[in-house]
């Protein structure tokens, strides 16, 4: 579930008085999602999200999150846009945490993922880094190789709780990829966690995009390695290179991979796993016992991380070399 600070009926009367939405007809808690409390606020003028920015928000990046979708918006890309209250403001406080109305996206994201919709998603996610280009405020990516050191060190301790010997596969694996890192790709804004409850489908085809809290300026293929990753793994853990090569082909439909990203490709999807891997099990190690928030596994990504390993050519993700 998530919703973390519980809002009153007055609070959101009063809150929604200062916009141009006419009355408050409904505001219901949203169970989905990890990281923020979401609401579904039904006005007069029809629904809106409702989101209060909880404790892994920085206060600090909320121009540059608010600022992109708008960016984004503007040139094509459909994803919720910020509402701005008759003083012209979209970001206002409420029950003491930052707070803004966004605009509510017709669909639903796929709860089983069929090969057709790692298609959509690699021609929408082409379109959402194509659409970045001129957004003029950066943002650094704290979950990039830079900050999976101190991630790491905070749960290495208790690592083997989890698997024996974890703490040592990670900290070889962070050694090889802090050497390796590619960093002359191709870079811009990316969304940095673009998993299947982020893109919405309607009637078969992709509709928008959500939650850009973790987007930034990063290596654009990092992005597609996050989507591998995200997209083209079975329940039961095996690859599935049919969706691989959809999202590839499609990807490089719109956007055209250069020779160097397919070649980093496995390294970027190695980091990427790792990223997850070790988000993971830091909330797995810290969340209190009886908390109302689903713990991802932090195994599911060293699954990935071991296949990825294992790759030698870059075919093996449906992918030619040019
Ligand atoms: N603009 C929108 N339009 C329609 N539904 C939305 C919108 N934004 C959020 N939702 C709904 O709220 C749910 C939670 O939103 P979101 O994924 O942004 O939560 P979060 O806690 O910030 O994210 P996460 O845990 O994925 O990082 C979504 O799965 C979706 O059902
Ligand atoms: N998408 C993340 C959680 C939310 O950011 C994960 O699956 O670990």
């Amino acid at each position: 579930m998530a919703v973390y600070t519980e809002v009153s009926d007055e609070d959101v009367r009063a809150f929604v008085a200062q916009y141009d939405l006419g009355d408050v007809v409904s505001c219901k808690g949203i169970a989905e999602g990890v990281e923020n409390s979401n609401f579904l606020l039904v006005t007069d003028k029809g629904p809106y999200i409702l989101t209060l920015y909880e404790k892994r928000v920085d206060p600090a990046d909320l121009p540059f999150f608010l600022g992109l979708m708008d960016h984004l918006a503007a040139n094509g890309l459909t994803c919720p846009q910020p509402v701005a209250g008759t003083d012209g403001v979209a970001l206002r406080s409420l029950c003491g945490r930052p707070a803004v109305i966004v605009t509510f996206l017709k669909g639903m994201w796929p709860r089983r993922i069929l090969a057709d919709h790692c298609a959509g998603l690699g021609e929408g996610l082409a379109r959402l880094h194509l659409a970045g280009d001129g957004f003029t405020l950066t943002r650094r990516n704290s979950l990039s190789v830079g900050g999976w050191r101190p991630l790491f060190e905070a749960s290495r301790w208790r690592a083997d709780e989890v698997k024996p010997g974890l703490a040592d596969a990670l900290a070889e694996e962070l050694d090889y990829l802090e050497a390796q890192w590619p960093q002359d790709l191709p870079a811009g804004i990316i969304h940095a966690d673009l998993f299947p409850d982020n893109v919405f489908f309607a009637d078969g085809k992709l509709s928008g995009l959500i939650d850009f809290y973790f987007a930034c300026n990063d290596l654009f293929a990092y992005d597609v390695a996050i989507c591998l990753n995200a997209w083209c793994f079975e329940a039961d853990g095996a690859f599935n290179v049919t969706k691989a090569r959809l999202l590839l082909a499609n990807y490089d439909r719109i956007r055209p991979l250069s020779a160097a990203e397919r070649e980093a490709l496995p390294i970027l999807a190695r980091g990427s796993a790792i990223r997850f891997l070790l988000t993971r099990l830091y909330d797995w190690l810290n969340t209190p016992p009886g908390a109302m928030v689903k713990r991802k596994d932090p195994l599911e990504y060293l699954h990935k991380l071991r296949f990825h390993q294992q790759i030698r050519h870059i075919a093996d993700y449906g992918l030619d070399r040019s």
